[in-house]
């Protein structure tokens, strides 16, 4: 008697995103992910620009939380989508009622970068080489607060629009003068739009002359889903990269914790570390936090790190939590209390 297997149903799939050229390139790479393990499911792309896509003249720290997503978790909590791909560094620390992350895939890489306009490709490798006064431009508070902290001589200002239009506008300075010396990006981003060429210098905790601490969640992408939908879950569970999850979790508990948000100068970096194994002692992981929080003008810094073993979600949030804590203690929360209760930071980013 031939074996029969009985083949699953096939349904659709509807994916909501951003209209932005990377974030249709991550829900491409999330699709092909999901496809290879659902080959019966087919997948349909449901774009919109939001609230960050259409402004691009106020400032971000000005426009709130929610300005990449809240427009898409309404049509997910409307039913009109099954899901959301998001840069995890943009969403939110809470999530609205009845939204979940449904999985966090595997991280591309974390870092900062910096490209230099076309003038200085041949003459500048890092920003120890650009001389006082040149121009640095990001429209991030955490990216400028750092780097105003390890540069005081450069100045900042603000560069919005998509990774294709910064990359123009940094460009456009080496032709008529002015503009930017060079721009801050996710080495994220640049590399899945095949831009990795454009990067100069690569800035984490270990940069020589000075470098600085990535946004939580940067370079990782977080799969929204509503709640109860066992079957969203059921699928998004063969794409979840859970060291990248866990760290994750560890990285939005902090935050959460000091109240911060996307427009708030926190920087982290995690890394899982392996630990000798005492005799008999069974092998964990361990999970290696670092974090900062630095005054908008540069000139107040508070850092640290924690490493605890993490084998849970729960225990992520813990480790985040206590690191948080721990530099609330000394001062971090007085500096981010000065930024939250709108007293007027000494400098903002888009002043030159
Ligand atoms: N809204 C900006 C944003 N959100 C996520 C990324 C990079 C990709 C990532 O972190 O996964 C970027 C661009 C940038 O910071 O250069």
């Amino acid at each position: 008697m031939a074996s029969t297997t009985t083949q699953p149903e096939p349904f659709t799939v509807n994916i909501g995103t951003r209209r932005s050229a990377l974030a249709l390139k991550q829900v491409d790479l999330v699709i092909a992910e999901l496809s290879a393990a659902h080959p019966h499911v087919r997948f349909q792309v449901c774009a919109v620009s939001v609230q960050g896509d259409r402004d691009k003249t106020t400032p971000l720290p000005e426009m709130g939380k929610g300005l990449w997503t809240n427009e898409l978790e309404a049509q997910l909590l409307a039913g009109d989508i099954d899901m959301v791909v998001h840069c995890l560094k943009d969403m939110p620390t809470v999530l609205p009622a009845g939204c979940v992350i449904g999985c966090v895939t595997r991280r591309e890489d974390p870092r900062d970068v910096v490209v230099f306009n076309k003038a200085h490709v041949d003459t500048h490798r890092t920003l120890a080489d650009l001389p006082a006064g040149s121009v640095v431009g990001t429209s991030s508070v955490r990216r400028a607060s750092q780097l105003r902290r390890r540069y005081p001589g450069l100045v900042f200002r603000d560069v919005r629009g998509n990774i294709d239009t910064r990359l123009k506008k940094v460009d456009a300075s080496a032709e008529d003068g002015g503009g930017y010396d060079c721009i801050i990006l996710a080495a994220a981003g640049l590399h899945r739009m095949d831009f990795g060429d454009r990067i100069a210098q690569y800035l984490d905790s270990s940069t020589e002359g000075g470098g600085m601490l990535h946004a939580v969640g940067q370079g990782a992408l977080g799969l929204e889903v509503r709640e109860h939908d066992e079957r969203m879950l059921g699928l998004l569970k063969t794409v979840e990269h859970t060291p990248t999850m866990m760290a994750c979790y560890a990285e939005r508990s902090l935050m959460r914790t000091l109240e911060g948000g996307c427009s708030v100068p926190i920087g982290v970096e995690t890394a899982w570390v392996e630990q000798e194994a005492e005799e008999g002692e069974s092998v964990g992981k361990k999970l290696m936090m670092r974090a900062t929080v630095v005054s908008v003008d540069g000139t107040e810094g508070v850092d640290g790190s924690r490493t605890e073993e993490v084998a849970s979600l729960a225990q992520a949030d813990s480790l985040g939590k206590k690191l948080a804590l721990e530099l609330a203690e000394k001062g971090a929360q007085k500096i981010l209390d000065q930024i939250t209760q709108g007293r007027p930071a000494a400098v903002k980013v888009g002043e030159t």
